[in-house]
Formats: C-alpha cells, structure tokens, sequence
C-alpha cells in the first residue's frame, strides 16, 4: 500500500474532521482574498475623495472583523486536523506494537531493536505529519492560489494575472527535481537515526559489560561518529528542503515583475485604476503561501513517503510463526517428537537433527549435553518459537501446529536462561504468570522457589521496584523470583532451561524438592548443564550436535560409559573437592 493510499483511506474514515476543516480553509481563503479587494475599493475612493470619514472607518471596520474572524477559523481548523492526524499516529503505533507483539525469535534476528524503536518514533511522526499538515497545508495552498488567481484575472485584469502565470513552469520543474534528492536525504536521514537508536539500545543493555572491558572511550567514538553522522545526513535533507525557497523566491520575484510591468502599462493606457493595481500587488503578495505551501507539502509528502517505505515493509512482514490452529484448548496427555530436524535461517547445520522421543504426562524429562548441543533448541521448538523443518511434534496426539498459540503458550510455563524482569515490583512480576493472584498465592510460589526469605529482606519487601531488566537483584534471586512466576501460571508443562545455574546445589535440591512435592501432574523438562539437577528425572536424554546419543534413568546412564557418566563422575569429583 503506498503512502498516498494510506492518507486516503484515513481521510474518508475521518472525513468529517477533513471536511470541516476545509470548510473553514475555504472561507478563511475568501475572506482574505476580499480584504485587498476591499481595499483597493478604499484607495480608489480616497483617490475620487469619495469617502468621507465616518465611511471610511466603516469599510476599516469591515477589514479588522474579516481579520479576526480569520484569525479564529486558523486556529480551529489546526485543532480539528491535528487531533485526526495524531490519531493516524495512535493507530499505526498499535499496529505497529501488534506486529510486533505476534513475531517470533526468527524477525527479530533480522530486525535491530534502536530501529524498530526509531520506526515506532520518528517514522511513524513523519507519517502523521504526512496526513495531517501536508494534506491541510497542500489543500490550503491550492484553494488560495486558485481563488487569489480568480480574484486577479476577474475581480482586476485577466491580462495581467496571465503575466503572473509565466514563470511557474519553472517553478514546477525546479520542485520536482528537489523533491526527489528530499526524498532520498529524508530516508538517509531515517536510517541513520535507526541506527544511532541502536547504538543507544545497545550500550545501555550492555553497559557493565563495556565498562568491565574497559571499552568506554572506544563506545564512546563509535557514538560520536554515529551521532556526527547522523546529524549530517539530517542537515543534507534540510540543505535539500531549503532548496524550494530560491525557487519560489525567483519565481515570485518573476511574476510580481512581469505582472507589475503589464499593470503598469494598462494604467497609462487608462485600462487600469491606481486602485486596481493596488489590490493586484497586494494579491501578488497572497501568492507567496501557497508557492511556500507547495515546497512544504513535497518535503512532508518526501519526507512520508520515505518513512512509510521503512514502516511498511515491518508492517506487512508474514508473522515468522504462524497461528492457523484451531485446537484451542491442551488437554495434557504425552509429549512425542518424531524425527524432528530444525536449522535456523542461514545456518548450514542443523541444530537438531532426527530427534525422537516420548515423555508420559506428569513424568519428568532432564535434557543435557555439552554446550551448543541443541537443548534449548529442543524447548523452543515446544514453544513454537519456530516451527521444525522436518519431523512432528505431538502434544496428547494434537499436532503443536494445530493448538492456537494462546492456547499452546498459555499451557506451558517456560523459564530461559536469562529470565528477563520487567522494571515493577517483586510481587508484580511473579503475579505476571496470573492476572488477579493475592498476595498469599505470590508468597506462596515464591517459598517453593525458595527466594521468599531473599525477598523478604529487600527494603520494601515484595514491594521493592527491581529496576530495569531486575537489576537490582542478582543473577541467582532474578532465576528463582522466574521461577516463582513460573509456578504461580500452574502450567501442565513446566520448562527449566538451565534456570538453576546461578543458584548453589543445597538450593537447587530444595527447590526440585519443592517441585517434585507438588508436581500435581504437570510435565516438567528441565536443561541443566548439572547432572544433579536431572538426578532425580524420571528420564534423561543426552543430545550432542543435533542427535540424541543416550537416553535412559539417570542412574543407568551414571553406571554407564558415555558422556553422561564421565561427566557425573567428573561433576561428582568437583562437588567432593568442593566440600572438602
Ligand atoms: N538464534 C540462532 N540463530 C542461529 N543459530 C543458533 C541460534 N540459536 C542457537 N543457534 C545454534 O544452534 C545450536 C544449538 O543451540 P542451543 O542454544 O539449542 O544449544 P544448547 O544445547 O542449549 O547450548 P547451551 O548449553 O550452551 O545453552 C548451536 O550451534 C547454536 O550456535
């Protein structure tokens, strides 16, 4: 859909607000259109010594009430147009989030997060300036050349107005070919912001780790350079907007020398009053918005188009995973994957290649293997996150393809290996996982994840705001308060992905404790790269390059010679050494 499409289908939703305010252009463009009329009746009254005084300040009256009735129009229809604009913002902002919101892992990989806020930001105002004043000032400036034209060719001379006419080829020719370089300046200018925002997003999520490296001076360069170049690109599409005033100037200054000449003429040949020739200067000088209107309504309309040519593509993206299912409830029964295979976009290897197993309801699954094996793989695969090349995952027998998302998610409780916080209090974001859970509830999960004394210190309590991302909190006491939030969703299947790692073993063993006390039927998965946290599974997979290679009770495979083993002897050895 092209910007211009966009604005239509706006307009005819919003008519009314555009309506009125073009109403309200149309008289304020009559009004002072009449004014130069009227005054040029007053000069050539004053001229025959017509007038008398009391006449005089009438007409002048009539002048200052034109005036101000114009004043109040311009000022309401701003009001009317710029509160329908902005809802073209709100809209395409929820939109925009919407999108957002349904998109998976794969486009966010293709996507960086500083832009996609500068697409939400300056985009999307760029747009809404697009419909709002470029549409109003483009309509304005039309409607007052062609009445101001009218009023020169019929209410003075049409010989004259034809003078006027002369040079705006030029002009024409002299706007298009500016546009176009607008254009292409406002979309550098866009890309270059998009990219400063991510410079931003970045050093911000990662400023311990720069400054852990010592990297600040370096970031700090880098930022320099960006925001330099950024600056440039946006003072090149000023340089460009600039660029229409030299052109109305020349032309303005054209016309009124060509028209003045012709009118001066016609006065000595007496087809023409002194008064006339006022009111045609005076028009002359009404000329001046719309030729300014036309240079600013290319540079919105350039500046739009390139923001909508960034938006658009984002807005119209298939969602990487789709939601064509239909099954819109999980009736928890066993877990079977067939032969799954799953490579990420771009990727040569697989991550996963010909996985097969089952897991009974309500049994436990712990799934290891050495580092980039393929485990949190496996989980997002269950999650839907991305969809496997080749293979089936079932869920009691129901394809994972045809629950509905809502209701897919919404059956599993998943904890990643970073948990993410979201800047409230403790107590909100355990509540998270369950709209409407008391206090009693939160605290309650939160002993079985065995951080309520943790928490309990904190100054305020379940009270006290974690900051940004949890940061307040450390990695340890953010793992289990996920965890908690977890617990609280009551999901039939539970999902660890290496969520004990920063957690010491004594309360690693509690908190399985805890969960196995009241598992209550629910499936739980757990990745761990310690073997204890999978000691007590009913079952474990060991997975290496994509490929399950042992499977079996944890104590069989610890008896046995594989990878497993070698790594519980060598974890039991480290723990031993550890205690002594
Ligand atoms: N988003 C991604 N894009 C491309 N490749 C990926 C992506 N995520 C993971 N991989 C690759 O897929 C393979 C499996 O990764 P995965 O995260 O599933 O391993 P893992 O067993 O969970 O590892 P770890 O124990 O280190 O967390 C690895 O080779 C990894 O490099």
């Amino acid at each position: 859909m092209s910007l211009y499409l966009l604005i239509g289908r706006f307009m005819r939703r919003h008519w009314i607000a555009y309506a009125s305010s073009g109403v309200m252009l149309a008289v304020i463009a009559l009004l002072i259109t009449w004014i130069p009329l009227q005054i040029g009746r007053v000069v050539d009254g004053l001229v025959a010594n017509r007038l008398s005084g009391a006449a005089l300040l009438q007409e002048l009256a009539w002048v200052a009430a034109a005036g101000v009735v114009v004043y109040f129009l311009r000022v309401a229809w701003r009001l009317q147009l710029y509160a329908a604009a902005y809802r073209l913002g709100v809209e395409l902002r929820a939109q925009l989030y919407q999108r957002l919101a349904r998109q998976g892992p794969a486009f966010y990989q293709s996507q960086r997060t500083g832009n996609l806020m500068a697409l939400a930001t300056n985009d999307i105002d760029a747009v809404e300036m697009a419909a709002g004043e470029a549409v109003l000032a483009g309509f304005d400036g039309t409607l007052t050349l062609i009445v101001v034209m009218g009023m020169m060719s019929i209410g003075v001379d049409w010989r004259v107005a034809l003078w006027v006419l002369l040079p705006f080829p030029f002009m024409a020719l002299a706007f298009w070919w500016v546009a176009r370089h607008v254009h292409e300046a406002s979309r550098l200018s866009l890309e270059r912001f998009g990219t400063l925002n991510d410079q931003v997003q970045e050093t911000l999520s990662g400023v311990r780790t720069l400054r852990a490296l010592g990297l600040q001076a370096r970031s700090e360069a880098q930022f320099g350079q960006l925001a330099a170049g950024t600056a440039q690109a946006s003072l090149n599409a000023q340089r460009w907007e600039a660029a229409y005033e030299p052109a109305v100037g020349f032309t303005l200054s054209a016309a009124t020398a060509l028209a003045l000449g012709a009118g001066s003429w016609l006065v000595w040949q007496g087809e023409l009053t002194v008064g006339q020739l006022t009111s045609f200067s005076l028009y002359l000088g009404q000329l001046i918005w719309p030729m300014f209107a036309a240079g600013w309504v290319l540079s919105l309309l350039e500046r739009g188009k390139a923001a909508w040519s960034r938006l658009a593509p984002v807005l119209d993206m298939p969602l990487s995973v789709n939601d064509h299912g239909t099954v819109e409830t999980v009736t928890p029964g066993s877990l079977e994957l067939q032969g799954v295979r799953f490579a990420y976009p771009g990727q040569p290897r697989p991550a996963l290649d010909g996985v097969s197993l089952r897991l009974e309801s309500g049994r436990t699954l712990g799934l290891v293997g050495p580092t980039g094996a393929g485990k949190s793989t496996l989980l997002r695969l269950l999650l839907r996150h991305h969809a496997p090349q080749s293979g089936e995952l079932h869920w009691n027998d129901v394809d994972l393809q045809d629950y509905t998302l809502g209701a897919l998610r919404g059956a599993i409780a998943w904890v990643p290996q970073e948990a993410f916080l979201f800047s409230a209090s403790v107590a909100d974001n355990i509540a998270l996982a369950r709209t409407g859970a008391s206090r009693a509830e939160v605290e309650h999960v939160a002993r079985l994840a065995a951080v309520h004394d943790d928490i309990a210190r904190l100054p305020q309590g379940y009270d006290t705001p974690v900051g940004e991302r949890g940061v307040t909190l450390s990695g340890g006491q953010r793992q289990r308060v996920a965890i908690a939030r977890a617990l609280l969703a009551d999901a039939p299947l539970l999902l660890l992905d290496d969520a004990l790692s920063a957690v010491d073993t004594e309360t690693e063993a509690r908190i399985l404790a805890h969960l196995r006390e009241t598992r209550r039927g629910r499936t739980v998965v757990i990745v761990s790269h310690r073997l204890s946290a999978v000691a007590d599974a009913d079952e474990t997979i060991v997975l290496r390059d994509g490929h399950v290679v042992e499977q079996g009770r944890p104590a069989d495979l610890a008896a046995g010679h594989g990878w497993y083993a070698r790594q519980w002897r060598y974890q039991q050895l480290q723990a031993s050494l550890d205690a002594s």
